[in-house]
């Protein structure tokens, strides 16, 4: 048995890889079918011993028996949410009050990306394995929603990497892509007539799903925009820097962060995804600026539950199209 245990391992690291290169990279090292062939082995060996199952087996992506109801997560850090402004003067103001907050603003450089229209979640991994995965909530208290995010294949089931801290909570937004949008409601038309308004309501109503086998057939991705650090905890001195480590982790993290250094800058950047806004493929409704320094974000620190040193830079609301 030991050596079938010892094949039950190597299918799992195997597997782990070839899922990170193909929903994380996207850039596949082997066909489809040779994935399938490994799984189903996977599969097979953990039917023969069940006993061997662990919480990071990638057969966990398949869902699991629905669940009665969601139970309750307090956040340790309080999840946050953001300002918004709406136009470029709104914005000069932000820059303006940060910079008076500021004993020294000279090294000030803001991180940039794209604000996801999806939903807010908390991930936990201890000792490099997803333990739980809850959604926002009031931003104290959310849902439960572990069997759920499990299924989704851009969120790593264990660490890849090492120097991670052994408890981690990452932040990030779950979406629905739009290709994946207008296929889940094609679905939906031809089948029980049940459609979606817009992708973030698809995404919000497969992660309510009270059963699992419901979510993992649903085209969900996460990109992690953010580290809950514990008290002290400094890893990396910036926001970006941080994000870059969750890459190295194995987490999707948006392709178009950038950072600028002034708030000339920030605007270029709002300018140019405005422009490039349809091209995407999935929903954004503004811009995220974040001072990128953690030191001086400490400094500036919050007003109620809103950090001072972060902003929403909103687009003009999408005309709907009438179709
Ligand atoms: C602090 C915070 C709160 C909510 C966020 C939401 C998004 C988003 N919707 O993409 C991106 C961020 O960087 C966020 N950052």
């Amino acid at each position: 048995d030991s050596s079938l245990r010892e094949r039950l391992r190597a299918l799992r690291d195997q597997l782990h890889h070839h899922s990170y290169q193909y929903y994380v990279l996207d850039a596949p090292e082997i066909p489809d079918v040779e994935y399938d062939r490994l799984f189903r082995e996977l599969q097979e060996i953990e039917a023969q011993h069940p006993e061997w199952l662990t919480p990071d087996s990638p057969s966990q992506r398949v869902g699991a028996e629905p669940l009665p109801s969601f139970n309750q997560v307090r956040h340790e850090t309080p999840m946050l949410s953001l300002d918004n402004v709406f136009s470029e003067q709104e914005l000069l103001d932000f820059d303006r009050r940060v910079k008076s907050r500021l004993d020294d603003a000279a090294t000030l450089t803001y991180a940039c990306e794209p604000k996801l229209d999806g939903i807010a979640v908390s991930l936990l991994y201890v000792d490099g394995i997803l333990v739980r995965g809850a959604t926002r909530g009031d931003g104290r208290v959310g849902e439960d929603i572990t069997q759920n995010v499990r299924t989704i294949a851009s969120i790593p089931l264990r660490l890849r990497g090492e120097d991670w801290p052994e408890e981690l909570e990452v932040r990030g937004e779950i979406y629905m892509p739009r290709a994946g949008f207008e296929r889940i409601n094609a679905l939906g038309r031809e089948t029980d007539g049940k459609v979606f308004v817009n992708p973030r309501n698809a995404a919000a109503g497969s992660l309510r799903q009270l059963d699992s086998r419901i979510t993992a057939k649903r085209p969900l991705e996460m990109s992690c925009y953010g580290i809950a650090l514990q008290e002290g905890e400094a890893l990396f001195e910036t926001h970006s820097e941080g994000l870059q480590r969750l890459r190295d982790w194995g987490f999707l993290v948006s392709p178009e962060l950038r950072v600028v250094d002034s708030i000339e800058g920030c605007l270029a950047y709002y300018e140019g995804l405005l422009a490039r806004r349809d091209a995407l493929a999935y929903d954004i409704d503004g811009i995220v600026f974040k001072v990128d320094s953690l030191a001086l974000q400490a400094e500036l620190g919050f007003v109620s539950r809103a950090p001072r040193w972060a902003i929403a830079h909103k687009f003009p609301a999408q005309e709907e199209i009438t179709l």
